[in-house]
C-alpha cells in the first residue's frame, strides 16, 4: 500500500490556487458536515478552538477521505504535539506565532525524520501508515509533508525572507489579526498600514519561491487578497457562519432587521 500524496502541497507546488475554511466548532460531527462543501482545504484549529490532540485527530479523521485537504494548526510550535499529530496521519500542518528563522529551522527539523532532522520513528502504531500497512511511509514523509508558518508579528515580518528561504518550509501564512494587533491596530486587520505590510510579505515570499497564504471574513478583502497574489486563502470559519446564518433566519421569519454587525477583529 503506497504512501498518500499530499495533494495540497502538490497544488500549491503547481500554482493553482487553493480555497479553505477554518473549523473552530471543535466536533468531529460539524468538520464531516462542511467536508462536503468543496473547499480545497479546511484548517482544524487547534489554537483558538477547544481542540486537545485527540479532537483534532478525529476531526482531521472525519474531513480525510473527502473532498476537502486536512489541515491542522497546532496551539503552538512544539516537536512532540508535531511528532504526534503526524503520526496520527496529518500531512499539512500550520503553525502560529513564528518570529524568527532559529524558530522555523527548529520546526523543520521537527516535522522531518533524521538525519534532516528529529521526528521520533513510531508512525506504525499511528493512522499515518495505516497502522503499518503502508510500508514505505518512512521513505516517503518528509516529502509528503507540507509545513507552512505563520508569519503574524512585526517581527515575524522583519525575518521573512530568511525564514521563506529554508529548505523545508512550504508556505508563509500572514496572519491579518494578530499581525494588526502587534501593530497597534488591535481587532483592525483591514487597516491600511496592516494591508501595505500583506502587500510587502507577499511580494517577499513570491519571490523566495514559496506559497502565500492568508485569512479573512470579509468578502472585499478576500477578493483583495487574492488579487495581491494569495495562493491559498480561507474565506470564512465554521463558527461564524454558523451565528450569522442561524441568526439570519430568525430575524427573516419574524420579518425584522438583522443588527448591523460590526465586523469580527477575527
Ligand atoms: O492572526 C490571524 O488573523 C490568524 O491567525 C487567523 C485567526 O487566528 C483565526 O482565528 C481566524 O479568526
Amino acid at each position: 500500500m503506497p504512501a498518500p500524496k499530499n495533494t495540497f502541497k502538490a497544488a500549491l507546488r503547481e500554482n493553482r490556487f487553493q480555497l479553505g475554511l477554518w473549523v473552530a466548532l471543535a466536533s468531529p460531527y460539524a468538520a464531516e458536515v462542511v467536508a462536503g462543501s468543496g473547499y480545497d482545504w479546511l484548517l482544524i484549529d487547534g489554537e483558538h478552538a477547544p481542540n486537545d490532540l485527540p479532537m483534532l485527530a478525529a476531526q482531521y479523521r472525519a474531513i480525510a477521505g473527502g473532498g476537502s485537504h486536512p489541515i491542522v494548526r497546532l496551539p503552538v510550535g512544539d516537536a512532540v504535539m508535531i511528532k504526534q499529530i503526524l503520526d496520527a496521519g496529518v500531512q499539512t500542518v500550520l503553525i502560529p506565532m513564528v518570529d524568527d528563522v532559529e524558530q522555523a529551522r527548529q520546526l523543520v527539523r521537527a516535522v522531518r525524520y533524521p538525519p534532516h532532522g528529529i521526528r521520533g520513528v513510531g508512525a506504525a502504531l499511528g493512522r499515518a501508515t495505516n497502522f503499518s500497512r503502508i510500508g514505505d511511509y518512512l521513505e516517503n514523509a518528509n516529502d509528503e509533508i507540507c509545513l507552512l508558518l505563520q508569519i503574524e508579528s512585526r517581527a515575524g515580518l522583519e525575518a521573512i525572507d530568511a525564514i521563506a528561504a529554508l529548505d523545508g518550509v512550504d508556505g508563509l501564512f500572514v496572519g491579518p489579526a494578530d499581525l494588526a494587533a502587534d501593530m497597534g491596530y488591535l481587532g483592525n486587520p483591514g487597516h491600511p498600514e496592516v494591508r501595505t505590510a500583506i502587500i510587502d510579505a507577499f511580494e517577499r515570499i513570491r519571490q523566495a519561491g514559496k506559497a502565500r497564504g492568508i485569512m479573512t471574513l470579509d468578502p472585499a478583502q478576500a477578493r483583495d487578497y487574492r488579487d495581491l497574489g494569495a495562493d491559498f486563502m480561507a474565506i470564512g470559519t465554521d463558527v461564524t457562519l454558523l451565528v450569522s446564518a442561524s441568526e439570519r433566519l430568525r430575524l427573516e421569519f419574524l420579518g425584522e432587521a438583522g443588527p448591523a454587525r460590526r465586523e469580527a477583529g477575527y
